[in-house]
């Protein structure tokens, strides 16, 4: 048996809308991401367990994980023997903590290692974003790389070989926060700017290639201090009750930056120190989630989608 983890991410990263992205592990251990199990069957088997699978539709066919399986067994391993598939529905859907993507990064890193295709990482980076791009109304990497590669990624379809790794400095420590409701992306893409006007354009390139350059010569001070979403987070913010009042406090608080985890409604605030980090998910707990909802202290997950040993799940 093949069982593959995959880890949540944090999309945009606030500077990089559809082109910056973070995988996340929290400090206490536990694991923040979907598991695929995938072994010989005589027949095709697909199986989604986990806290989460009801929440996805009832109809395997519906169900990404499925989708990749059978494209997978058509396309590209059309000799591969059947399988029975699982898929540990962990992370809850609709969340901002790239919950599509994670199912299929899982699912087709699980199947290329049962199979032994051995495809280079940007095939299946091509692969993977296919699938992601079914449900999130749009084609974008900054879950899949993030994800599949693991770290801070710089990822585009004009970046050779799809992603770029920013090495990031150990006391950074990313509060997620869940609320307990979801949105769903494709409709928090709908509310967007068609268009961007060359004031904005040229404001987004200079902030994202500043952070960029600032991390690369190890100022991550300095480009914590530039690190705001003048792209997506004003036309989305509205979308999330409770956002604008815990990103004030927050910053208050002492979080270096306070935006929105992908579409949201999970909302990070990045500290650079376990103190600070550990007021945030306090002040989380008490305000900004409900009964469903969760927050975590974490680190970047630097080791990305990897295969587990030990049975799970
Ligand atoms: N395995 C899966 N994991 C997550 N979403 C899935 C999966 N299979 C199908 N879906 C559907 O894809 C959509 C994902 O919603 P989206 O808002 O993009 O989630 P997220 O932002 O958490 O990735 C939902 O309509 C969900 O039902
Ligand atoms: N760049 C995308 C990221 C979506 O992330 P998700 O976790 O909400 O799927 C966007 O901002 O739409």
């Amino acid at each position: 048996m093949i069982q593959v983890y995959a880890p949540a991410s944090i999309g945009n990263f606030a500077v990089g809308f559809d082109a910056l992205g973070a995988a996340i592990a929290p400090i206490d251990g536990s694991l923040l991401g979907d598991l695929v199990k995938v072994s010989a069957s005589t027949t095709t088997e697909f199986v989604c367990s986990g806290p989460y699978a009801h929440k996805l539709p009832a109809q395997a066919e519906q169900n990404l994980a499925y989708m990749c399986l059978q494209h997978f067994k058509q396309a590209v391993a059309p000799d591969m023997p059947a399988v029975r598939l699982e898929l540990v529905k962990n992370l809850p859907v609709g969340s901002g903590l790239g919950s599509s993507a994670c199912s299929v990064v899982a699912t087709i890193a699980a199947l290329d290692k049962f199979a032994g295709t051995e495809l280079s990482d940007e095939a299946l980076i091509e692969l993977m974003a296919d699938f992601e791009a079914k449900v999130s109304g749009g084609r974008h990497y900054d879950n899949i790389t993030p994800c599949y590669l693991g770290g801070l990624q710089l990822t585009a379809e004009l970046i050779p070989g799809k992603s770029l790794a920013i090495a990031t400095p150990d006391n950074w420590y990313p509060v997620v926060a869940f609320p307990g409701f979801t949105l769903n992306t494709a409709k928090a893409r709908a509310v967007l700017p068609k268009q961007l006007d060359m004031h904005h354009s040229v404001e987004f390139a200079q902030r994202l290639s500043a952070f960029c350059t600032l991390m690369l010569q190890q100022r991550s001070e300095e480009a914590l201090s530039i690190m705001i979403d003048t792209v997506a987070e004003p036309h989305r913010a509205q979308l999330i009750e409770g956002f604008s009042a815990a990103q004030q406090a927050l910053l208050q608080l002492g979080a270096k930056a306070v935006s929105i985890s992908g579409a949201g409604p999970t909302l990070f605030a990045l500290c650079d120190n376990l103190a600070s980090a550990e007021l945030c998910q306090q002040w989380l707990s008490d305000h900004y989630i409900n009964e469903q909802g969760f927050s975590h202290i974490c680190q970047l997950d630097w080791a990305g989608t990897r295969e587990l040993n030990e049975e799970l799940g």
